[in-house]
């Protein structure tokens, strides 16, 4: 080869890498909201997120404004902040950005089934009726399911108290207590706290929530390849396969046979969805509510049951330690409305103004899921004077939402009046938005309201929770993922004299 060739070869070289390079770099036009400058090719503005993006998220709200934009990737995603912002998008343009984006590529060599977290447009509509009309069906929000609630956490109680006031970390029991609650209405059964099964499920279940593999991870499948799988994304695969192919799908085939044989199976969540999926067939109804999509149906409701509300009630015990004040008002109220001779009921709640007002400022100031899911719009969006393509990522920030110091005076401190009003009834500020807001607001939030209330009014009831002996405090800083969860701790539960 002549020199001339060789450099004409490296310079055509040259020119395609820069182009290439050109093609991956992600650029925002001008009518898109503004946000950080500078992004890399393939990697848009992840390697400016740092460790917390909540943190760069307050700092590039104070630099862009309400609004701005950034790429994930080579994917555009536009932050919302504060509630002026997101309920206009939530609620007033919920037609626009109730979709939900892709959630990456590396989920799909799992499934590419929906279910109802990852659901868009007519798909979501369908699914998601049907899971809440079925949820009701299962007493979500009324008495019946309450009953099998304080039945849990009768279970639960005796099991703390077997512990003689000795310091216990209580996530693995918390986590499988309040998952049985939901597992009843799934599966029509509940599994035993030593069940090790069912708790290789919560781990597995507890590392996919705890966002283990990279962003990258999640957009470029190949790295599951990488020996010594840096990015976590092999784990990622099997802890989804565990869950969905080795839990899930076994029994929701079981409840197949059983329905079609004709024998009796549980009359749960599964059974109910089976039963419009075959009524759909009989009337050749097109549908999405499918066998085939069943099993993530169940994985999301499964998951969302899970993980948040017993992330809560650890939340609320760290907050109890540290404010043992709190804990002596609520038990007072306890001790006021039921005593301790008797269950706390869903009656009792109207009753319990101080307990109600805990819960709430547990959940705003913990806020265990301060970036929410994130959603994706449906069509192009003018909005607030810019044009938001259709398809764009749109994470709707709550935490920029439920820390705002124009409405929560102090929002890093801890305190339940913040609730109670002059009158002693609690304050409904349309800002308390933990289970976020509009079309997609959290499916579970009547479930979980109920298993707050009597899981804390229990525990409260029974216990005064203290310290090890050394002291130690919990950290109020905790670890986040997809969602935000406390660091273990180890507390005592000492049982109250009668
Ligand atoms: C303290 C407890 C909980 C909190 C703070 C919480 C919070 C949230 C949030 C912020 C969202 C995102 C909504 C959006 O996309 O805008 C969500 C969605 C969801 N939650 Fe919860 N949640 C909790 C408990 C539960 C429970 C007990 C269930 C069980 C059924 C559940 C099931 C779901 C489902 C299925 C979705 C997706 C809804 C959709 O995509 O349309 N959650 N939750």
């Amino acid at each position: 080869m002549s020199a001339f060739d060789s450099t004409a070869l490296l310079l055509t070289g040259m020119v395609l890498l820069l182009s290439l390079l050109l093609w991956l770099y992600p650029r925002r036009s001008s009518r898109l909201p503004p946000g950080p400058g500078f992004a890399l090719p393939l990697l848009g503005h992840l390697h400016l997120m740092g460790k917390d993006p909540r943190a760069t998220f307050r700092k590039w709200r104070r630099q862009y404004g309400d609004i701005f934009s950034l790429y994930m990737g080579r994917q555009l995603t536009v932050v919302l902040n504060g509630h002026k912002v997101i309920k206009e998008a939530l609620v007033k343009r919920g037609d626009a950005f109730s979709d939900r984006p892709d959630f990456g590529k590396l989920a799909d060599t799992v499934s590419r089934e929906k279910g109802v977290v990852a659901a868009s447009g007519a798909e979501l509509k369908t699914v998601r009726k049907a899971c809440l009309e079925i949820l009701r069906e299962f007493g979500m929000g009324k008495n019946l399911l309450a009953e099998k609630i304080q039945e849990e956490v009768t279970e639960y109680i005796r099991t703390i108290a077997s512990k003689d006031g000795q310091p216990f970390d209580m996530t693995h029991l918390t986590q499988i207590s309040v998952s049985n609650n939901i597992c009843s209405i799934l599966f029509g059964k509940r599994f035993d706290y030593n069940d090790q099964a069912f708790m290789d499920y919560l781990k597995a279940h507890d590392n996919l929530s705890a966002g283990q593999s990279s962003s990258l991870a999640l957009i470029f499948p190949a790295l599951r390849h990488i020996p010594g799988d840096p990015f976590k994304a092999h784990k990622f695969v099997q802890d989804f396969r565990l869950l969905l192919e080795t839990f899930i799908q076994p029994i929701v085939t079981r409840h197949i046979q059983e329905l079609d044989s004709g024998s009796n199976p549980p009359e749960d969540f599964i059974t109910a969805y089976l039963r419009r999926v075959r009524q759909d067939e009989a009337d050749q109804k097109v549908s999405y509510i499918t066998e085939k999509s069943l099993p993530m149906v169940i994985f999301h409701l499964f998951g969302g049951g899970t993980g948040t509300t017993a992330t809560t009630l650890r939340w609320a015990v760290a907050y109890f330690l540290h404010h043992p004040d709190v804990q002596e008002k609520c038990h007072k109220e306890i001790m006021e409305v039921i005593g301790d001779d008797r269950r706390p009921t869903m009656q009792d709640r109207p009753e319990m103004t101080y307990l109600e007002a805990t819960t709430m400022e547990v959940l705003r100031i913990a806020n265990v899921a301060p970036l929410g899911v994130p959603h994706a719009t449906s069509c192009d969006v003018s909005f607030a004077g810019y044009t938001i393509p259709k398809g764009t990522t749109v994470i709707p920030n709550l935490d920029s939402v439920l820390h705002a110091p124009e409405v929560w005076e102090d929002p890093d401190t801890f305190r339940p009046e913040r609730f109670i009003g002059p009158d002693g009834n609690l304050i409904r500020y349309e800002e308390f938005i933990p289970f976020s807001t509009g079309r997609r607001v959290c499916l579970g939030e009547s479930l979980a309201r109920m298993e707050l209330f009597l899981y804390l009014a229990a525990m409260i009831q029974h216990f005064r929770f203290l310290p090890p002996e050394d002291g130690q405090l919990p950290s109020l800083e905790g670890s986040l993922g997809f969602t935000y969860t406390p660091m273990p701790f180890t507390f005592r539960a000492v049982p109250r004299c009668k």
